[in-house]
C-alpha cells in the first residue's frame, strides 16, 4: 500500500516543542462526512477506509491497489463535531494567539464535502431553531473556549474580530453598516497583504460574538446546487484579533488599524466543483468559475512553496485575492491547520483524490512563525545594559557635533564674505544702476517732450513766412523788372523757361535755385514752382536736401565738446522720436561746419536748423517786403548769396 503524507500528531505540538522562527509544516487534518441520505438513496459506496488515527486508504471502485494518505489526523463519518474540535487542536492555536501569534484555520475540499459543516455546523433549519450545541464548529467551540479562557487571564484582553468574504474575486465586508461593498486589498510592508476600510468590531462576550457570525452566516452569498442545497459561494474569513492593552503595547498605527496582537483566523473556502456534475448555469457557474479559478491560484502557490529555491524568490500570491490574504498563513510567520474535508462516496473519488493530493501537499508546506513585535517587560539588567549603550552613543555624537561646529566657521564666514561680497555687491550695483538710468529717462522724456513743442511752434512760423515770402514775391512790380521769388535779384527771363539746371538746389521757399547766380545757365532758370507744376516726378519735400547746419561760430576759441556716451544716447534718443528714423546711439561726434559733405539730420541738431531758417526766412521776409516797397535797381540790392541763405 503507497502511503503519503508526514503527519505528526497534534497540529500545535510541533510549535511547542520547536523556537520560535523555525520551519514549521502546515498541518492538515482529514475529515471524512458520513454518507449523504442523497448518496445513500443513489446506492453509492463508500470509497475511503480509515486506517488508524492518522490514514486514509483509498480503495479504487474497478479494483487495483489501494492508495493511503496519512495527515495530522483523519477523522472518519462517526466523529463528532466536538472530536473535530479537540483533533486539530485549536485550543492550542488559541493560546498561540493570544500568545501574539497568527494562526489560521481553514477548510478545503469539494462542494458538499463537509466544510461548512466543520466550521460552523449545520445550517439553522428555520427561524428561531437555533443549532444544537453538539453540532455547533470549531468556530463556536473556539469562541467559547477564548472566552472562557480570557476570564481566567491575569491581564486584561481585547478581543475585536472581522468577517469578510471574497466573492467573485471581490472583497465583501460581512460585518459593514450599510449593505456590503467591495473593498481594496492594499500591501505594506508592516502589514502585509490587509483589507482596506475593514470594519473590526469589539466584543465582551460570547454572545455578541455569535451575534457576528450570524450577521456574516446570513449575508455570505450561498446558492442551492446538486451536490449541496445551501452551497456557500464565497470564500469566507472570520478574523479574531487578540491584544493586551497593557503601557508597554505599542499603539496601533491607524485608528482602523487592529492592535497589534495576535489573531486567529476561520477561512471557509468555497468548494471546488465541476459544473459538469453540479449543474451549474449562468451566475451559478461564473460564481463556480471564479471559485475554482481562486483555488487554483492557491494550489499553485502551495505547490511553488514546496521548493525551498522558489519560495526564496517569488510566489504569485497576487494572482487572487485568496492568495493575497493567505499569503502569511501560507509562506510566512503564522500558524496554519488546513481541515481537508471529502466525500467517502465513491462517486466523488476523483474530486477527493484531488483534495487529497492538495492536502498531502499543503502539509509539506512549512512557515516561520514569529510572534508580537512589541517588546514586553525587559528584565532591568537588560533596560540598564541598553541605558548605558545608548549614553555612550550621546556622548559621541555630542563629540562629533562639536568638532563639526569647530570646523564649521571658517567654512561658514568664508561663504558669508563670499555671498556679500559678489550678490550682495551685485544687488546695490544693480540698485544704482537702475536709478541712475530711470533718472535719465526722466530726463529724455523731459527733453522729448521739449523739443516736440519747440519744433511745433517753429514748423508753425516757418509756413506762416513762407506764406508771406510767397505773397510778397508774386507782388507787380510796375516800371522795373520783375524780382525774382528768391529775393537774391531781378527774376530771370528764364523763368519762363521750363528747364532747371541739375547743379543747382532749390530755396526751400520759392523752389527756385540758390546757386542761381553762380550758374552759367542761370538765364534760363524758372521758379520750382513752376518747374514742380510741369515736370512729373518732381523731388517730394521729404526727399530734399536736409536742413542746414550751423558752421562753429569763427570767434570762438572754444572747441566743441566732446559728446560723451549719455550725450550720444539722448541725442539717439531724441532723433528716433523726433524723426522716426533709427539712429546708432554710439555714433561719432557730428561733423559740424562741414559744408561740403551732404549732411543728415542727426538728433538734436533738427531743432537749431529749424532756428537758423527761422531766422534768414525772418530776414528774407524783411527784405523782399522793403525792397517790394522801395523799388530798388536789381543790381544796386543784389546781395552775395553767400550773405543771405545758408549753404546747404
Ligand atoms: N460530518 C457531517 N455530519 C453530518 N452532516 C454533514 C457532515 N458534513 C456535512 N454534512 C452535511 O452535508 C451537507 C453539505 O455540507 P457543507 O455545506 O458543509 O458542505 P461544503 O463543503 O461547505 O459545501 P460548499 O462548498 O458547497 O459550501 C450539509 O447538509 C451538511 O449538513
Amino acid at each position: 500500500m503507497e502511503e503519503r503524507g508526514s503527519p505528526d500528531g497534534d497540529p500545535a505540538r510541533s510549535l511547542e516543542q520547536a523556537p520560535e522562527g523555525s520551519e514549521t509544516p502546515i498541518q492538515v487534518v482529514l475529515r471524512v462526512r458520513p454518507m449523504s441520505t442523497a448518496e445513500l438513496r443513489r446506492g453509492e459506496q463508500s470509497a475511503l477506509h480509515c486506517s488508524g488515527t492518522r490514514t486514509l486508504q483509498v480503495s479504487p471502485p474497478g479494483g487495483g491497489p489501494d492508495v493511503a494518505f496519512r495527515f495530522s489526523a483523519v477523522l472518519d463519518g462517526a466523529r463528532t463535531q466536538e472530536d473535530v474540535f479537540r483533533a486539530c487542536g485549536v485550543k492550542r492555536l488559541g493560546e498561540l494567539a493570544l500568545r501574539g501569534f497568527s494562526c489560521t484555520i481553514f477548510t478545503f475540499g469539494q462542494t458538499g464535502s463537509g466544510k461548512t459543516y466543520t466550521l460552523t455546523g449545520p445550517p439553522p433549519q428555520g427561524e428561531g431553531m437555533p443549532v444544537p450545541p453538539s453540532l455547533a464548529g470549531i468556530m463556536q467551540r473556539t469562541f467559547a473556549w477564548l472566552l472562557d479562557r480570557v476570564q481566567h487571564l491575569d491581564v486584561p484582553v481585547t478581543l475585536r474580530a472581522s468577517y469578510l468574504e471574497i466573492y467573485n474575486e471581490q472583497v465583501r465586508d460581512l460585518l459593514s453598516l450599510g449593505s456590503p461593498r467591495p473593498l481594496p486589498v492594499r500591501w505594506n510592508k508592516a502589514r502585509g497583504f490587509y483589507v482596506e476600510q475593514l470594519r473590526v468590531v469589539e466584543f465582551g462576550s460570547l454572545e455578541a460574538l455569535m451575534e457576528l457570525l450570524h450577521m456574516g452566516l446570513s449575508r455570505r452569498q450561498s446558492s442551492s446546487h446538486t451536490l449541496n442545497q445551501a452551497s456557500s459561494r464565497s470564500h469566507a474569513l472570520l478574523t479574531l484579533y487578540v491584544s493586551h492593552p497593557t503601557p508597554q503595547q505599542v499603539p496601533a498605527v491607524d485608528p482602523g488599524e487592529p492592535p497589534v496582537g495576535g489573531k486567529l483566523c476561520f477561512v471557509d473556502l468555497a468548494g471546488s466543483e465541476k459544473v459538469a456534475v453540479t449543474g451549474s448555469r449562468g451566475q451559478l457557474m461564473l460564481e463556480a468559475n471564479s471559485i475554482n479559478r481562486s483555488l487554483l491560484a492557491l494550489g499553485h502557490c502551495i505547490s511553488l512553496l514546496l521548493d525551498p529555491q522558489r519560495k526564496q524568490s517569488h510566489i504569485p500570491f497576487r494572482d487572487s485575492k485568496l492568495t493575497k490574504l493567505l499569503a502569511d498563513s501560507l509562506g510566512g510567520r503564522g500558524v496554519t491547520l488546513m481541515v481537508a474535508c471529502v466525500s467517502p462516496s465513491a462517486q466523488c473519488l476523483p474530486e477527493t483524490l484531488s483534495t487529497l493530493r492538495y492536502a498531502s501537499r499543503a502539509q509539506r508546506v512549512t512557515t516561520r512563525p514569529q510572534g508580537p513585535k512589541s517588546p514586553g517587560v525587559k528584565p532591568p539588567q537588560q533596560v540598564e545594559a541598553e541605558l548605558l549603550q545608548l549614553q555612550e552613543e550621546n556622548r559621541r555624537l555630542r563629540l562629533q557635533l562639536n568638532q563639526m561646529q569647530t570646523k564649521a566657521p571658517g567654512i561658514h564666514g568664508a561663504r558669508v564674505a563670499w555671498a556679500q561680497r559678489n550678490l550682495y555687491g551685485m544687488l546695490q550695483e544693480f540698485m544704482l544702476e537702475n536709478e541712475r538710468l530711470r533718472k535719465e529717462m526722466r530726463q529724455l522724456r523731459s527733453s522729448r517732450d521739449l523739443a516736440q513743442a519747440e519744433r511745433h511752434v517753429l514748423a508753425q512760423q516757418v509756413h506762416e513766412l513762407q506764406r508771406h515770402l510767397l505773397s510778397a514775391c508774386s507782388l507787380p512790380q510796375q516800371g522795373s523788372a520783375s524780382m525774382c521769388p528768391c529775393a537774391m535779384g531781378p527774376a530771370a527771363s528764364c523763368h519762363a523757361q521750363p528747364l532747371l539746371c541739375s547743379c543747382c538746389h532749390p530755396c526751400l521757399l520759392c523752389r527756385v535755385s540758390l546757386a542761381h547766380w553762380a550758374c552759367p545757365q542761370r538765364d534760363c532758370h524758372v521758379p520750382q514752382q513752376v518747374v514742380e507744376s510741369r515736370v512729373p516726378g518732381h523731388m517730394s519735400l521729404s526727399a530734399r536736401p536736409p536742413p542746414w547746419v550751423p558752421p562753429p561760430s569763427p570767434g570762438s576759441s572754444k572747441p566743441p565738446r566732446e559728446r560723451n556716451h549719455s550725450d550720444r544716447t539722448q541725442t539717439g534718443v531724441l532723433a528716433e522720436m523726433l524723426t522716426g528714423e533709427e539712429v546708432v546711439p554710439s555714433a561719432p561726434p557730428l561733423p559740424t561746419g562741414c559744408s561740403n559733405m551732404p549732411l543728415t539730420l542727426r538728433g538734436g541738431s533738427g531743432i537749431p536748423n529749424l532756428t537758423q531758417r527761422l531766422e534768414v526766412l525772418t530776414h528774407q521776409v524783411s527784405s523782399s517786403l522793403n525792397l517790394s516797397h522801395s523799388q530798388p535797381q536789381p543790381s544796386e540790392n543784389m546781395q552775395s548769396p553767400g550773405q543771405g541763405l545758408p549753404p546747404y
